[in-house]
């Protein structure tokens, strides 16, 4: 059902992360009532003692049921009094421990579902997202968006809340107490509202440029850092920490706004509410003077308006907080919003796939633009299952390209890839995952042990599964001589490891997948003689019996090919051309 109102990000991710914990939000906001209502009822011991037992009035005071309960004596008032004071504190301190835990739970709960839902999400988007977007932005969105929401969500639950809560009551409280307190309370709040409100807005806008400027500057980081090899061998430090420096500066000038905003904030608050505490004063004293209140009943009214007036004094404090959690929180919904690869249009209505593909990919007027780039341009080609295909061409001419639409990496802007008749946009991505399997130019490892990266691409794999491929893709060669074997860590990025071995690692796990079709994207370009020798190996045991498409310019590669082909771009089309027999 659509809300309403027009919802904006804030409200979508509560409502989208909030609902999940409705029942602790409702218990989190009955212990606060308890505590406002224990705090309503604080100053009244002392408005006893005053009027009672230092003015000898009889002035209406509720507690009065409760204070002459224990005798009507001075002392005996003046102790109960005493007594009230400190069991009132404790009953309010008791509700408050409790529902800072129960609304804190849920803050940190719902950030931590937000945090991991957002790099789920992430992780999901296609390629071409992740093109256009640098690696420092993404991590800078799941990392420190999400902590900005997390600590607004925490200072929405144990200040703005009870705050709100407690001002609300206040203000009630002072009608009750008398319409004339009551109204000179009310008449802070829009002057509070009003401040505050367009305060937010320019604190939004500053707290918007801010995080922007922050996740380029956390592109620059992390650009570097992937490639500072390059940049202490070229010893160009200098040029980035200009580059860095300069971006910098977008932080630093939005973060003056910010500060500005803050500190204009609150001197203003306190003179807005300072007139409302001095009116009160006034009339208080005014009434008392002719005799229409007691003294009793104005200390309850200041104490009662003091109440209202600090939290709204403290909410102006961190409404910066909450102007940088609006702002991460359009950058989280922003990344919610976009379609993942698995939201594709649904399959055409078709038999199932088999579990196995025979194998054959049909490439039919397939056209790719990465962005205003275009890549591929009405490629027609047609690959028979079991055949080993190698493309040959020009740089730029898309013999990767075509790989990757092969995997399903991107979807082609025109045409259609098929695999066994069926276009790769009407699989189920879980089974293209199955089908195709690739070993490209460098690859990929993560932390942990070589075994468990062989293991990537099936993680049920059995033991004795991984050995073997281990065994045929001779990784084994290698591992058989480090202490720890197949269990050997290897760090981020494969640390630790030379390019041949990581091929080979490469290997062995596109031989666990046994896929019927097999992927190599320059896998032994910048490798030596040994090295490639030894790749090589290992990948005549990967293709045997199975589709391969490759691309390399390596001789010792392409013997492995029944067929080589030649891409060239000519005018609208990218042309195929038979180059005669391999090797
Ligand atoms: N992710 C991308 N974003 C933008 N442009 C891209 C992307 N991938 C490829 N291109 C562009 O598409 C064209 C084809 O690139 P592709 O890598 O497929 O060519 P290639 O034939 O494999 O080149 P090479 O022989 O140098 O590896 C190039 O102009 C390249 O700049």
């Amino acid at each position: 059902m659509r809300a309403p109102w027009p919802r904006g990000p804030v409200s979508r991710l509560f409502g989208r992360f909030g609902n999940r914990h409705r029942g602790m939000l409702v218990a989190g906001f009955a212990l606060r009532l308890g505590e406002m209502a224990a705090d309503l009822a604080t100053p009244w011991p002392v408005a006893a003692v005053i009027d009672r037992v230092l003015g000898g009035s009889r002035s209406h005071n509720p507690l009065a049921p409760l204070l002459d309960a224990f005798g009507t004596g001075t002392t005996a008032m003046l102790t109960t009094a005493a007594g009230a004071v400190v069991l009132v504190a404790l009953v309010s301190a008791g509700f408050d421990y409790a529902g800072d835990r129960v609304l804190n739970a849920v803050g940190e709960r719902m950030s931590s579902s937000i945090r991991c839902e957002t790099f789920a999400h992430l992780q999901r988007l296609p390629m071409s997202y992740h093109d256009r977007q640098a690696v420092g932005e993404s991590t800078s969105r799941v990392i420190t968006d999400c902590d900005r929401i997390k600590e607004s969500l925490v200072v929405l639950f144990s200040m703005l809340c009870p705050g709100v809560l407690a001002a609300g009551s206040y203000a009630v409280a002072l009608l009750l107490l008398d319409w004339r307190f009551g109204l000179i309370g009310l008449g802070c709040i829009p002057v509070v509202y009003l401040t505050g409100a367009r305060n937010h807005r320019r604190g939004h806008r500053a707290a918007r440029g801010q995080r922007e400027a922050e996740g380029r500057l956390a592109a620059v980081v992390t650009e570097v850092l992937h490639g500072i090899g390059t940049v202490h061998t070229f010893g160009r430090h200098e040029l980035h920490d200009e580059h860095f420096a300069t971006r910098s500066v977008g932080v630093l000038r939005e973060g003056l706004v910010a500060a500005d905003i803050q500190a204009r904030r609150v001197p203003l608050l306190e003179s807005a509410t300072a007139v409302c505490v001095a009116a009160l004063l006034w009339v208080g004293g005014m009434g008392v003077l002719s005799g229409q209140w007691s003294i009793g009943q104005l200390v309850v009214a200041m104490s009662y308006l003091a109440g209202m007036v600090t939290p709204l004094r403290s909410l102006s404090k961190v409404s910066m907080v909450f102007a940088q959690g609006h702002a991460s929180a359009e950058r989280i919904i922003a990344i919610l919003d976009e379609p993942t690869v698995t939201h594709r249009p649904a399959p055409r209505r078709g038999p199932r796939p088999p579990r196995r593909a025979e194998g054959r990919v049909d490439f039919v007027g397939v056209s790719m633009e990465h962005g205003d780039r275009v890549a591929l341009r009405r490629l027609d080609l047609s690959i028979g299952a079991g055949e080993r295909i190698a493309l040959t061409g020009p740089n730029g001419v898309g013999k990767s390209t075509a790989l990757a639409l092969v995997s399903g990496l991107y979807l082609p802007t025109g045409g259609v890839v098929r695999i066994d008749g069926r276009a790769t946009g009407d699989l189920p991505p879980q089974w293209l995952h199955r089908q195709v399997t690739a070993v490209l130019q460098d690859t990929f490892l993560f932390a942990g042990t070589l075994a468990d990266n062989i293991r990537y691409s099936r993680p049920d794999a059995a033991l004795a599964d991984v050995v073997r491929a281990a065994r045929a893709a001779r990784v084994a060669d290698f591992a058989d001589d480090l202490p720890a074997g197949l269990r050997t860590r290897v760090g981020d990025r494969g640390v630790g490891l030379s390019g041949g071995q990581r091929q080979r690692v490469g290997i062995a796990r596109a031989l666990l997948a046994d896929a019927p079709i097999v992927l190599l994207d320059e896998p032994t370009s910048g490798l030596d003689r040994d090295a490639e020798e030894l790749v090589v190996a290992a990948l005549a045991r990967l293709v045997a019996g199975r589709t391969v498409v490759m691309t390399t310019h390596r001789p010792s590669l392409l013997t492995m090919a029944t067929r080589v082909v030649g891409l060239t771009a000519v005018g609208d089309r990218t042309r195929v051309a038979a180059m005669g027999p391999p090797g």
